[in-house]
């Protein structure tokens, strides 16, 4: 929390070239697109029985993955300011001024259009429309809007990051699909948890730049609580693709197994007094989310 901190968000110093992809790639906030990918892909796997086409495999990862990352550094351009007084985010590549303004906004738009060309000429028109307003609902209503409106902001703007497992199942199948919407409410319902419990490690931070986070605005304790019930809440949606015969019982295991993990730890975060506790949580969640996918994709094949 000591670190120094940036302070000039229009500084155009640009570094010497070699080094300037990595700050595009930085920008396009590569691990979080990896974990959606990695639901994208199991939306595809499970629309289908057998084994998915190579043309909405190839192109639909392609598509979906530069629209998503063309929303990060969308989230980069429009938060450089408040990025640049945070210590976590003070050394992003806007901040730094190792990529200016112009550039990171030419390469936005163009990651976007060509991601949005593929999907469109090379997918279908539902998914290359449906991920555009996925990057809509997080660079701009989140983004741009929600996350300096109200401490709902993630609950809200949520919706978008999960999203990407319907994008895959449309890719493949061109339409809609309740089983692809379950995937959607259980990513839906972990987002909550996921980011509180950073934000109750970052408060100090985020009250600084005036962003209105749950325990900014309702106090530590609050949060817990709310990190706790959405935890119980994603525990009930991830039951649903068993209840609605979608999966099967190495999906039931595998996913009850972490259930309790994730309500374990964030029980403790709220009754324990120990140190690390909320980034311990914020952790987990990552873990959680990517293996409850990798269990969807083993039952999958093993069941159908
Ligand atoms: C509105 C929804 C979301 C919010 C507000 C949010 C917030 C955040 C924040 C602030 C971080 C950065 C932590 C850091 O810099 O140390 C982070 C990390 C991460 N998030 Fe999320 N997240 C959201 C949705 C998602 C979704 C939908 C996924 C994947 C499906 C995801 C996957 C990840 C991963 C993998 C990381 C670790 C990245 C790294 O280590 O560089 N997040 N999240
Ligand atoms: C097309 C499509 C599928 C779009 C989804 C795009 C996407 C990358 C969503 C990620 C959600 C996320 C990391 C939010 C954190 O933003 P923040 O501004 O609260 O966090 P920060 O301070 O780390 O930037």
């Amino acid at each position: 929390m000591a670190k120094p901190l940036s302070i000039s968000s229009t500084s155009n110093e640009v570094p010497s070239q070699p080094l300037q992809w990595r700050a595009y790639y930085e920008m396009t906030k590569p691990k979080v697109v990896a974990l959606m990918l990695l639901t994208v892909l199991v939306g595809m796997c499970l629309a289908v029985p057998g084994s998915v086409p190579l043309q909405p495999l190839i192109f639909g990862m392609l598509g979906i993955g530069m629209m998503a990352g063309a929303a990060a550094a969308f989230n980069h351009l429009i938060d450089r300011r408040i990025d640049g007084l945070m210590a976590r985010t003070y050394n992003r590549p806007l901040p730094k001024g190792r990529v200016s303004i112009t550039k990171a906004l030419t390469f936005s738009i163009s990651l976007a259009v060509v991601g949005f060309v593929l999907l469109y000429t090379l997918v279908n028109a539902l998914t290359a429309w449906l991920t555009f307003a996925s990057l809509l609902g997080y660079a701009v209503i989140y983004t741009a809007y929600l996350k300096r409106a109200t401490p709902q902001n993630i609950v809200v703007g949520g919706l978008a990051g999960a999203m990407p497992p319907l994008l895959g199942w449309t890719s493949v199948t061109g339409e809609f699909h309740g089983n692809a919407l379950l995937l959607v409410i259980i990513i839906f319902a972990w987002t909550p948890p996921h980011f509180w419990a950073l934000a109750i490690h970052r408060k100090a931070e985020y009250a600084k730049v005036d962003i209105p986070m749950l325990p900014v605005t309702h106090g530590t304790e609050f949060t817990k609580t709310c990190i706790l019930l959405y935890t119980i809440l994603l525990a009930i949606a991830c039951l649903l693709p068993v209840l609605v015969g979608m999966c099967g019982p190495v999906y039931l295991v595998g996913s009850t197994l972490l259930s309790c993990g994730f309500i374990y730890k964030s029980w403790e975060l709220k009754y324990a007094d120990k140190p690390g506790l909320a980034m311990q949580v914020f952790r987990f969640s990552i873990y959680h989310l990517m293996l409850l996918f990798i269990v969807l994709l083993v039952d999958h094949y093993l069941w159908v």
